[in-house]
């Protein structure tokens, strides 16, 4: 919505939420205090905001005002009753639906942003078309396909906008265009693609289902590679420059991470169960099987590397975030891998240079593994990668910041415990320099 706003001067934005922490913070005085970090994004807000951007906890106002408004609520993995932990729980959506459909005076294009179970138009259509109080919806889907830490960028140039409507109809391609002309502000005409709904809403899990099954792909032969004496990375190479292929997506790592892979493959595979279609839910499944086993791999091979216990042995994490450039930790391997080594009662201390402690001490009370008393009392939060290192067993790299290849591996080392272990889950460290400081290192996939 900031970029929409930066890009159309003359369309007023109004970004609602009922979370009024965010929008005092969306609202703060200083700019670099807006809730999300992204690069390039505050500088977006600071020339936005206030002009033709604003943000208020007033939603039946914005409601009231708008000719469009863009549904981008949360849609989680379902946490209870039927699809429990696959499908997608649509109830804020749904409460989003009823509020339009109560405050709503005036015909509205309403737009799911947020990524939906394909065929969701057709029940915000019916919650919105039977309040009996006359007034028109057109339902479009938008999805949006930027990747954090790249947002700006991505929305900036993005490979393509998709947009969904009820395309047979006058009025729904009116409503089709009137979309296409906010973006045409900036996006090339043949770049904006329209479809009917239900395409679009399927293309993006599509979209994020052929993303994570690319990773999980290279992930499963780096398991391979570590027996074979091949190179991961090296065979990402190979099969890369193969145009049919192509190289972006094919970076081994300790798991893919972030709010949404996981939970719209979940979603994918809820719906295919859901149409009796056993063996594409099942060929989709294994991304997330593979990905799990990646993670867990990750963290037994420090256990097993470092004698079969650690113990009372303190771990150093470098990097909680699930990718750099963010400060989102949803679903982030680091959490499962600190996870699994605190039920082997490792200590770790952690730095990230984004993320909170607040937040960390959260990820690990969330999953309900120990008291809230063990995790801080087993895991300790710092604010340097020297302090994190210092006396430490084992150094984990678990976020690929760009820093974590500057720093003094040799201060590093000094101060370490010995033999010093070196786990990169993130392959941004080079081999032999490390083993030359005198590391035992270990990177996935060689
Ligand atoms: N985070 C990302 O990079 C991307 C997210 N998406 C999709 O966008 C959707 C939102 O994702 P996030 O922004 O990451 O989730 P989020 O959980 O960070 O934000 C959702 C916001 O909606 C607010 N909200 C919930 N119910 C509301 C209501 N009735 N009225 C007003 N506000 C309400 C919440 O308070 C929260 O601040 C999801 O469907 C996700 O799959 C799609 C592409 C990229
Ligand atoms: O629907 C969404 O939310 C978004 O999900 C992903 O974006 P995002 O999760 O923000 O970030 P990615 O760059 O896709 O990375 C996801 C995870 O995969 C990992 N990854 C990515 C690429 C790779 O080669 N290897 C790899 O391990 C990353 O480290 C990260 O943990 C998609 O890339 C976006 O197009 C989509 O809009």
């Amino acid at each position: 919505m900031a970029v929409i706003a930066q890009k159309c001067p003359e369309i007023n934005v109004t970004v609602v939420d009922i979370n009024e922490k965010r929008i005092a913070a969306w609202n703060d005085e200083n700019v670099e205090n807006i809730p999300i970090y992204e690069p390039g994004l505050s500088a977006v807000v600071a020339e936005a905001r206030d002009r033709n951007l604003f943000f208020s906890t007033d939603v039946d106002a914005a409601i009231d005002k708008a000719d469009m408004i863009f549904i981008s609520v949360n849609t989680p993995t379902k946490t209870y009753g039927i699809g429990k932990g696959m499908a997608a729980d649509l109830k804020y959506i749904e409460l989003c639906a009823r509020q339009i459909a109560r405050v709503a005076k005036d015909d509205k294009i309403v737009i799911e942003k947020s990524t939906l179970p394909v065929r969701t138009a057709e029940a915000l259509k019916s919650i919105l078309d039977n309040t009996g109080n006359g007034v028109k919806f057109q339902i479009l889907s938008n999805p949006e396909f930027l990747a954090e830490g790249t947002a700006v960028e991505d929305l900036l140039d993005p490979d393509r906008v998709l947009i969904g409507g009820d395309i047979d109809t006058t009025e729904g391609m009116d409503a089709v265009q009137a979309l296409v002309d906010v973006y045409a502000h900036w996006v090339p005409k043949d770049q904006i693609l329209t479809t009917n709904v239900w395409s679009s809403e399927l293309s993006k899990l599509t979209a994020n289902a052929f993303l994570a099954q690319r990773v999980s792909s290279i992930n499963s032969l780096s398991e391979l590679c570590e027996k074979t004496g091949a190179d991961v990375n090296e065979v990402s190479r190979a099969i890369g420059m193969d145009s049919r292929i192509g190289s972006k997506f094919l970076k081994s790592s300790v798991g893919f991470g972030g709010s949404c892979f996981q939970k719209d493959i979940l979603n994918l595979v809820y719906i295919a169960k859901s149409f009796g279609l056993n063996e594409v839910a099942d060929y989709w499944e294994q991304v997330i099987i593979m990905n799990d086993h990646q993670k867990k791999r990750f963290a037994e091979n420090i256990v097993k590397t470092l004698f079969n216990t650690v113990s009372g042995k303190k771990i150093a994490f470098l990097g909680w975030a699930f990718k750099k450039d963010t400060n989102d930790t949803r679903e982030s391997a680091a959490i499962y891998v600190a996870d699994y080594l605190l039920n082997e009662q490792a200590e770790i201390v952690i730095y990230d240079p984004k993320v909170t402690e607040e937040q960390i001490y959260a990820d690990l009370d969330y999953l309900g593994t120990r008291s809230e008393e063990e995790n801080r009392k087993l895991v300790k939060v710092v604010n340097t990668p020297v302090n994190a290192t210092e006396g430490a067993h084992a150094v984990a790299v678990l976020t690929e910041w760009d820093e974590f290849k500057e720093l003094d591996w040799n201060e590093i080392y000094k101060k370490m415990l010995k033999p010093a272990f070196l786990f990169d889950g993130r392959k941004i460290l080079d081999r032999k320099s490390k083993e030359a400081i005198g590391f035992q290192f270990y990177s996935i996939g060689n």
